[in-house]
């Protein structure tokens, strides 16, 4: 059996109301188990309980229900070991201004108990490439610096899983490909990755597995292999050679006339061949110049799953 990295069984959360606000049940008894070693992806529509969770893994809001065992340790039996087996890059860029770079990794790995002989902090600031920063204060850092910050204030106490929330949003190219050839890297040494990311084309070539969240459920949670085969749609893309009259119409056919003039045609390739499309298209008097097919990727699957609901 694969060992877990994190286990949660019935995981609820609900933020209590005010005089104005209702409250708000967040997280609705989720089931959860993350491998050891996975680069595992946590998607789902804003507002759908991500940084709940995430927070509630990092010890920074407290569930109303449910269990949280990370690296084998229960949260409420051993606060301490659960936390020192947990990094967690945040989304904000909250540094104290007057810490240097080197400064902010040693407080750091003072809060979290890391002797003197085994702070790394040197070597960590050259992973994400702040060694010539390592004597400036947070205030003079660029806004990619201080992602990189925060990225090396996550790895300071060797932790077994790091959780990254939102960690490429407006950043520039530069600053991504540092963040993922690092994530790569630390996951080849045996780190568990768990990402949240808008970015569905990004979970979709760094995760193994993905759980999808919708207003507090989870509605998915498979390889992003399977996730991907569950989706049988294609889409056929026709440049029409002339005119277009009628559109095609046939059973199993959704056709479509784009503002740019491509002939849209969706259709479910286990039922609809791709010659019956084009049979179609040919009926329709429709002459093809061009023609090219793209299949369902990540961004169909996750519609698929959250637009209903
Ligand atoms: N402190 C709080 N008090 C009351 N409600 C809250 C609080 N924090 C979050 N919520 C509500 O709980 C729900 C889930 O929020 P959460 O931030 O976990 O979602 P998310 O998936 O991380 O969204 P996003 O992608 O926008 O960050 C939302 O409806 C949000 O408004």
């Amino acid at each position: 059996m694969r060992k877990s990295a994190i286990e949660i069984t019935g995981l609820s959360k609900t933020y209590r109301g005010g005089p104005r606000a209702p409250e708000k049940a967040a997280l609705k008894g989720i089931d959860l188990d993350i491998p050891a070693g996975s680069v595992f992806g946590l998607l789902g529509p804003n507002g759908a309980g991500k940084s709940t969770l995430i927070n509630i893994l990092a010890g920074l809001v407290v569930k109303t229900a449910g269990k949280v065992t990370i690296w084998g340790f229960d949260q409420d039996v051993n606060p301490r070991q659960s936390r020192a087996a947990i990094g967690v890059m945040p989304q904000e860029l909250n540094l104290d201004p007057f810490f240097t770079p080197r400064a902010a990794l040693e407080v750091q790995a003072g809060l979290y108990g890391v002797k003197k002989a085994e702070r790394r902090s040197d070597e960590i600031l050259r992973l994400v490439g702040l060694e010539d920063k390592a004597e400036a204060y947070a205030r003079t850092l660029s806004g990619g610096m201080r992602r990189r910050l925060l990225l090396a204030k996550a790895l300071v106490h060797h932790p077994h899983v790091l959780v990254l929330d939102e960690p490429t949003a407006g950043v520039d190219i530069e600053l991504r490909q540092m963040l993922w050839e690092n994530v790569r890297r630390l996951n080849a040494e045996g780190m568990t990755i768990i990402l949240t990311t808008h970015y569905l084309e990004e979970a979709e070539e760094m995760c193994d597995e993905i759980a999808i969240i919708n207003q507090g459920d989870l509605v998915a949670r498979d390889s992003t292999a399977n996730l991907l085969s569950r989706m049988d749609g294609r889409r056929m893309i026709i440049q029409p050679d002339g005119e277009v009259g009628a559109l095609p119409e046939a059973e199993g056919i959704e056709a479509e006339l784009r503002g740019d003039g491509a002939l849209v045609l969706s259709y479910q390739s286990q039922a609809t061949p791709a010659e019956a499309v084009l049979e179609a298209v040919r009926s329709a008097g429709i002459g093809i110049r061009d023609v090219r097919t793209e299949q369902a990727d990540l961004q169909d699957v996750f519609l698929e799953l959250t637009r209903s609901r």
